[in-house]
């Protein structure tokens, strides 16, 4: 649905986004994840027409965005990285505006509908001025949706809102992936892209540094998982099942209250339940611990 080839933006003789190339497929949730000025905003701005790329290609649903601007408008929506409201319109308002200037016709029980669907209901006819931050997030979240577009594009879509409505939101983008829409974010709340997307592209300085699934991203930064077994076993029975976890290249030590082993993959795990029951061990928590995607991003600047 996505597709950048070589995406670079130069300001000056700064280079802002250098060289991007990434795929985003039908359905799938794509995080964006990057510190303040690594290039998330300008690569969405490109994508989506705003900002003229220095050089590269963009792809929506297989047509070339510069050549054929009018797919952007017509099933695209976007929140972008700031909006801007009139301070005297309500939400209502607002929808009818941005709905006639993207050509959608929608009754009245649709543009209820839709700022139900962000958590606005009971606030349709309240002016702008007297919103919260959070509640012109939700609008502009609204406006995004404006005609059921195919992919869309939410930078930063949970930033300023109370836990409750970041959850309800997630639900909500969790939602439309499920109906084969494909979402873009840029975030900074690495739970929550841990959460619900994916795939994750981290950018620094303008360049991806790492792209692919949770899984994908453990296994190439060689993060193990650690899982923590509690039993109430007898030392020479423990010493045993260490042995044979040993013999088969895991990782294991014994704890206060049972097990510490490490794995590369859970993979293996299947077969660690196997040889405790071999030897007659008997397992009453199981708790696993795998490294988070803060991990690998902050592992990730180290390297810059
Ligand atoms: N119009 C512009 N002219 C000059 N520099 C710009 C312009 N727009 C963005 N930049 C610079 O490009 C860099 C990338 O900005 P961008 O807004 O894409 O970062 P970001 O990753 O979205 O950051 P944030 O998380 O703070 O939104 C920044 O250093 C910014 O100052």
């Amino acid at each position: 649905m996505i597709k950048v080839e070589n995406l670079t933006k130069m300001y000056g003789n700064r280079t802002v986004v250098n060289n991007v190339t990434f795929q985003v497929g039908k359905g799938e949730i794509f995080g964006y994840l990057g510190k303040n000025g690594a290039g998330k905003s300008t690569t969405i701005n490109m994508i989506t027409g705003i900002v003229r790329p220095t050089s590269g290609k963009v792809f929506l649903f297989g047509q070339d965005v510069l050549e054929n601007p009018s797919v952007i408008y017509q099933k695209v929506g976007v929140l972008p990285d700031s909006s801007n409201f009139y301070p005297t319109y309500s939400s209502l308002d607002h929808l009818t505006l941005f709905g006639e200037l993207k050509r959608v016709k929608m009754k009245k029980q649709d543009l209820y509908q839709l700022l139900e669907r962000v958590g606005l209901q009971g606030h349709e006819k309240k002016k702008v001025h007297s919103y919260s931050l959070g509640m012109k997030k939700k609008l502009g979240i609204a406006q995004a949706l404006i005609g059921d577009p195919e992919i869309i594009f939410l930078d930063e879509p949970t930033s300023t809102l109370d836990p409750e409505s970041a959850i309800e939101i997630r639900e909500l983008i969790f939602a439309l992936s499920q109906q084969g829409k494909t979402i873009f974010m840029t975030s900074h709340n690495l739970e929550e892209v841990e959460k619900i997307c994916h795939r994750v592209a981290i950018m620094q300085n303008g360049t991806i540094t790492q792209m692919g699934t949770l899984r994908e991203l453990r296994e190439k930064n060689q993060a193990s998982i650690h899982i923590y077994l509690v039993t109430k076993q007898e030392a020479n029975a423990k010493d045993s099942f260490i042995q044979s976890l040993k013999q088969r290249g895991i990782f294991a030590k014994s704890t206060e209250s049972g097990f510490h082993l490490k794995i590369d993959s859970d993979q293996v795990f299947p077969e660690i339940i196997s040889i405790a029951v071999r030897e007659g061990i008997s397992i009453y928590r199981v708790q696993f611990e795998e490294v988070s995607l803060e991990k690998i991003f902050l592992e990730s600047k180290a390297t810059q």
